[in-house]
């Protein structure tokens, strides 16, 4: 029988009176792809940090190789094979992707020239992995999901006997996702042993061996792939299954244009906004797909007030968005979900209470903690204790607080970039129903993601951006397609420009 290349034998591990990891028994075994799955907050990730050594265990062991581990910290981690790629992501945004690698990479020599052959060894993952990120690129310009596997190909250069993911394809396309599950699998083909933490039972599907369960701290089943029907697994993670179902409000029978994007150019780093013209009415849902690093993020900056526009407009009910500053934008009624929340929309070392007040403190009004309790229990943030420090919230718990912050009040419109990033599916169902009930009230909806199958269940319209500029506008009308859609992404269909 195959020997376990790391053992977790009766692990606990608890912060305060918080139980994150309860009694936990789980073997990981070389050339394996070992799937993580659980509700958000259930201890997935402080698991495998323990392995990596973020943080030790309160009782119980790790064996490695059958030795107990002697990992004390990432660096001691990655000396022993062990590596992981966390959720937040740690490249240095102003130097360049291969400099990012250089910096990472245990072999860099002293001093790097740009014609320094050996250099090329560090490139040799990110060719395989992800031929279409130019090494010289600097990280600032690429998408989120680039990022993501830069970062993959840090721990890769390391030369891993043990890799980590956590929730690797939540920022990937579904093309970049489809080329890291043959990844992973040629990883294990190749001896080495997958962790693979994640919300999407795609990513299982694709390339989990084994499904280890995870609910409230403790690893409650542990089963091969296949043995289990995915609402089987689903009630476990869960306690009971959990359908997806997504279906926007009515639209209101006279239309009330609410949001109004005119004209809108701007430019960032590798990036220009092209004339985007769109108009969102009251209680109507606008989805925004496209390829990502088409301009979607520069589009929410400028409309959040983030990035300056050069010209064009966005009003809503009327009144000019764009040339303000961001404690301004705060002040306005529009609800605004950025990608990343823990790097653009929290303070980590602020309670989540401070957290939930920032926008009133923008605005200058007075603080609203009496409302704080109910839009934790409402959002299902978990633990939901108002003095708690942000930082210490999983990842898809820091999701829920942003949204309950942004759609916990009513909001004229609301800006979702990816809301349902990181979430578990029963937080999804949550979340969608928050914003439909925004829009049942009468507010205007920009949803990007890129989900095209939930777009099209959820959107009243559908925009496609691509190269920075809408390239059509179409009505939900049961025509559309993930292939139509697709096609209008990457342009391999021409479309009518919107005027
Ligand atoms: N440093 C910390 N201090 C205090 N509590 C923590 C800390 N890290 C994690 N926790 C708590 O431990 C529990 C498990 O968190 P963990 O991040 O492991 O969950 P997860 O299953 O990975 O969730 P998600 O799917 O949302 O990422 C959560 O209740 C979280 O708030």
């Amino acid at each position: 029988m195959q020997k376990a290349i790391a053992c977790f034998e009766n692990v606990t591990r608890r912060f305060g009176d918080l139980i994150a990891v309860n009694d936990a028994n789980l073997e990981i075994f070389p050339g394996e792809v070992t799937a993580i799955l659980g509700e958000n907050g259930a201890g997935k990730s402080t698991l495998m940090k323990l392995l990596y050594g973020v943080h030790l265990p309160s009782s119980g062991r790790i064996l490695i190789n059958g030795e107990p581990s002697a990992i004390t910290g990432p660096a001691d981690a990655m000396i022993n094979g062990v590596g992981m790629v966390f959720q937040n992501f740690s490249l240095l945004s102003a130097l360049t992707v291969r400099d990012n690698l250089l910096l990472a990479w245990p072999k860099t020599p002293y001093w790097v020239s740009e014609n320094n052959k050996g250099t090329k060894e560090v490139l040799a993952n990110l060719t395989r992995l992800a031929p279409h990120i130019n090494p010289h690129s600097k990280v600032s310009n690429l998408s989120v999901g680039e990022q993501q596997l830069v970062e993959l190909c840090k721990v890769l250069n390391i030369s891993a006997r043990i890799v980590i993911l956590d929730e690797p394809t939540s920022v990937l396309t579904p093309a970049e996702s489809r080329r890291l599950h043959g990844f992973i699998r040629q990883l294990a083909d190749e001896g080495v042993s997958v962790v693979l933490i994640t919300h999407k039972l795609a990513d299982v599907e694709a390339c989990a061996d084994r499904i280890a369960v995870m609910r409230k701290g403790q690893i409650v089943d542990v089963s091969p792939r296949g043995q289990k029907s995915m609402s089987e697994i689903v009630t476990l993670m869960m306690g009971s299954d959990v359908k997806r179902e997504i279906s926007p409000p009515a639209l209101p029978k006279k239309r009330v244009e609410k949001l109004f994007l005119n004209k809108i150019c701007a430019t960032a780093p590798g990036m220009s906004l092209k004339d985007i013209s769109l108009s969102i009415a009251a209680g109507e849902v606008v989805g925004l797909a496209g390829v990502a690093g088409n301009g979607q993020a520069l589009l929410a900056e400028v409309l959040a007030g983030i990035h300056p526009a050069t010209s064009g407009d966005v009003a809503l009910d009327g009144i000019s968005l764009i040339r303000r500053n961001q404690m301004e934008t705060l002040a306005t009624p529009l609800g605004y979900i950025p990608e990343l929340p823990r790097k653009n929309a929290v303070v980590e070392n602020m309670t989540l209470a401070k957290n939930l007040n920032l926008r009133a403190l923008a605005s200058g009004k007075a603080d609203v903690n009496n409302e704080v309790q109910d839009l934790l229990t409402r959002f299902h943030v978990n633990p939901p204790e108002i003095d708690r420090y942000a930082s210490t919230l999983s990842g898809g718990n820091l999701q829920k607080l942003v949204s309950a912050r942004e759609l916990g009040r009513p909001r004229a419109a609301i800006l979702a970039c990816y809301p349902t990033m990181g979430l578990d599916i029963s937080a999804i169902q949550m979340i969608y129903r928050e914003i439909f009930a925004q829009a049942e009230a009468g507010a205007a909806v920009l949803w990007i993601s890129e989900d095209l199958d939930d777009l099209i269940a959820g959107s009243h319209r559908i925009a496609i951006i691509r190269d920075g500029q809408l390239v059509a506008v179409k009505d939900n009308d049961g025509k559309l397609n993930r292939d139509t859609l697709g096609a209008m992404m990457t342009g391999l269909k021409p479309e009518r420009k919107v005027a």
